[in-house]
C-alpha cells in the first residue's frame, strides 16, 4: 500500500522511532473480528469460536460469511477488533438511557444493546438517511427490543432530549486513518488539512451531544483516526470549554495513554486511550471518556409519547396475541405508517422527529387484520409463540430466497416462528401442507 507522503512525514515527526512499526503496520493484512449476539436464544452455531478476543466478551478474531443463517438471524456481527473496545468503555448499565449519536451502520449500537440486555433505552441516531436504513436493518437483525432509531442532525436532536441520557457515545465522523488498511479508498479523501476540517465538524457535534447529557452523565468520544487534531486536541478543547472531567479508562494489553504533548499538555489527556495497529491486532482507534459536571444540576421534563392504538387495531392485536402467542410480547403499542410497533414508554413525543423506527415492529397492518412482523421474529423469546417449525440449512436457503416450502400436511394452520439450528429466522404461515413465505421482499437473497 502506498501511503500519502505527507501522512508519512507527519507521523515520522510525531512518533520518531515508533513511526517505523506504525507505518509498517499498514502493509500487514487487515485484522477481522466478529461478535456473537448475547440477546439471542441458545442455538447450534456453525462458526469457529476458537480465537476469542480476551478483552471483549462475545468478541472473536476471524471472518464470518454474510449469507448464512448465523448472519441473517443476527447471531453474528462483523466488527474490526479495536472498534469493539469503544462500547466496552461506554459500559452501559441495566436500565440506563443510552444515545449512540453517530450510529450507522450500527457496530457499536448493536454491541451497546447487547450490554443493556434489553433493559433501559437505546436511541440510535444517524444523520445520513441511506446509512440510517442500514442501521435499521442491523438493529432489527440483532433483535434489539424497543430501540428508538432516528435520522436527525445533532442540534435538532438536542431540542428533543434535554439532559435526558445517562450515557452518550459520539463515534465521530473523522479522517479515518485507521481505515486505510481495510479500505485504501479512504486515502483518496486524505490531505494534510483534512484532519483539521474533520475537527471543525466534531466541534459542532459535541456541544449538541452535551445538551442531551444528564448532570453526572458520561460522554464517550471515539474516532478511527490517529490525527491529534481530532483526538487529544478535541478533548483538550472540550475540557476548556465545558464542565467536563476525564474519566480514566482502564488500559489492557496494547492500549496506550493519550498524548498530552500532542495537544495542550493537559496531563488528564493521558487517561484517554490510543489503540495503535503496531501494538495490537486491530486497525486502531482513539477513545476518551468524560463526565459532565455542570453547576446547575436541573434536569428537564419532556412530554412522552402516548400510545395511539385503540379500538379495532387494538382488538386485532389482541386477537393475534390470543391465537399465536403465549404472552403479549408488546410493551406499549404505537401505530406508525403501516406497522404496529412496541415502544419504550420513556421516549419523547415523536411528532417533530425524523423517526426511522419508534421501537420493535410487532405487526404489519393489513386490511382488517394483522400479520406478525419480521422484526418481532428476530427479537422475541421463542417460547412466547405457540407454534414453531425448524428448517434445515437447505430449506433456509429456499426461505431467504422468498419461495414457499412443502411441510407436513397434518401441521395445524397458522403462524409459525421458523428457526434453523435453533436460530429464529422469521415467520411463515402454514396452510394445508404449504409454508407461505413472509421473509421481507427487500431482504431476499440467493446463495
Ligand atoms: C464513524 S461513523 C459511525 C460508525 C458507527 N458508530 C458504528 O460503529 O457502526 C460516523 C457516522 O457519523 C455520521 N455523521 C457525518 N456527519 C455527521 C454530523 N455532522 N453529525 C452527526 N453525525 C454525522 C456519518 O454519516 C457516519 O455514519
Amino acid at each position: 500500500m502506498q501511503l500519502p507522503p505527507a501522512f508519512i512525514s507527519k507521523y515520522q515527526a510525531l512518533l520518531g522511532a515508533e513511526a517505523i512499526p506504525f507505518l509498517d503496520s499498514f502493509q500487514a493484512p487487515a485484522v477481522h473480528g466478529f461478535r456473537i449476539n448475547p440477546l439471542k436464544p441458545p442455538a447450534n452455531l456453525t462458526i469457529d469460536l476458537s480465537h476469542p478476543i480476551p478483552t471483549v466478551p462475545n468478541g472473536y478474531y476471524g471472518k464470518v460469511a454474510g449469507k448464512t443463517p448465523e448472519h441473517q438471524s443476527g447471531y453474528v456481527y462483523s466488527q474490526e477488533p479495536s472498534a469493539m473496545q469503544v462500547a466496552q468503555v461506554v459500559n452501559p448499565q441495566a436500565g440506563e438511557r443510552v444515545l449512540d449519536l453517530c450510529a450507522a451502520p450500527g457496530g457499536k449500537s448493536t454491541q451497546l444493546a447487547g450490554m443493556l440486555n434489553n433493559s433501559g433505552l437505546l436511541v440510535a441516531n444517524e444523520i445520513d438517511r441511506s446509512r440510517a436504513k442500514v442501521l435499521v436493518e442491523n438493529l432489527e437483525r440483532a433483535g434489539v427490543w424497543n430501540p428508538l432509531i432516528l435520522n436527525e442532525d445533532p442540534d435538532s436532536l438536542a431540542r428533543h432530549f434535554p439532559r435526558y441520557f445517562d450515557k452518550i457515545l459520539v463515534d465521530a465522523p473523522c479522517s479515518g486513518e485507521g481505515m486505510f488498511r481495510k479500505n485504501p479508498q479512504a486515502m483518496k479523501y486524505w490531505s494534510l488539512d483534512y484532519p483539521a476540517a474533520c475537527a471543525v465538524r466534531q466541534r459542532t457535534i459535541l456541544p449538541a451531544a452535551l445538551k442531551m447529557l444528564k448532570p453526572g452523565g458520561e460522554l464517550v468520544y471515539s474516532t478511527c483516526t490517529f490525527a491529534p487534531e481530532e483526538d487529544e486536541q478535541i478533548i483538550a478543547w472540550l475540557l476548556k470549554e465545558f464542565p467536563l472531567k476525564v474519566v480514566p479508562i482502564t488500559k489492557t494489553a496494547g492500549m496506550e495513554d493519550g498524548r498530552p504533548a500532542w495537544a495542550n499538555q493537559n496531563p488528564a489527556l493521558a487517561d484517554t486511550v490510543r489503540l495503535f495497529p503496531q501494538n495490537l491486532p486491530g486497525d486502531g482507534h482513539f477513545i476518551a471518556k468524560l463526565r459532565y459536571e455542570p453547576t446547575d444540576a436541573a434536569g428537564s421534563l419532556i412530554k412522552t409519547q402516548r400510545s395511539n392504538v385503540a379500538g379495532e387495531l387494538r382488538k386485532w392485536w389482541q386477537q393475534l396475541v390470543s391465537t399465536e402467542f403465549t404472552v403479549d410480547p408488546a410493551t406499549n403499542l404505537l401505530s406508525f405508517g403501516k406497522t404496529l410497533y412496541s415502544y419504550h414508554p420513556d421516549i419523547p413525543d415523536l411528532q417533530q422527529l425524523k423517526v426511522m423506527r419508534p421501537g420493535t415492529p410487532v405487526a404489519n397492518i393489513k386490511k382488517q387484520r394483522l400479520e406478525p412482523a419480521y422484526g418481532l421474529a428476530l427479537a422475541l423469546k421463542p417460547q412466547s409463540v405457540q407454534k414453531r417449525l425448524t428448517l434445515t440449512r437447505a430449506e433456509w436457503q429456499i426461505y431467504v430466497h422468498g419461495d414457499t416450502l412443502s411441510v407436513d400436511p397434518k401441521l395445524p394452520k397458522g403462524w409459525y416462528l421458523l428457526d434453523c439450528q435453533g436460530m429464529p429466522i422469521g415467520f411463515g404461515k402454514v396452510v394445508q401442507g404449504t409454508l407461505k413465505n413472509f421473509f421481507p421482499k427487500g431482504l431476499r437473497f440467493q446463495i
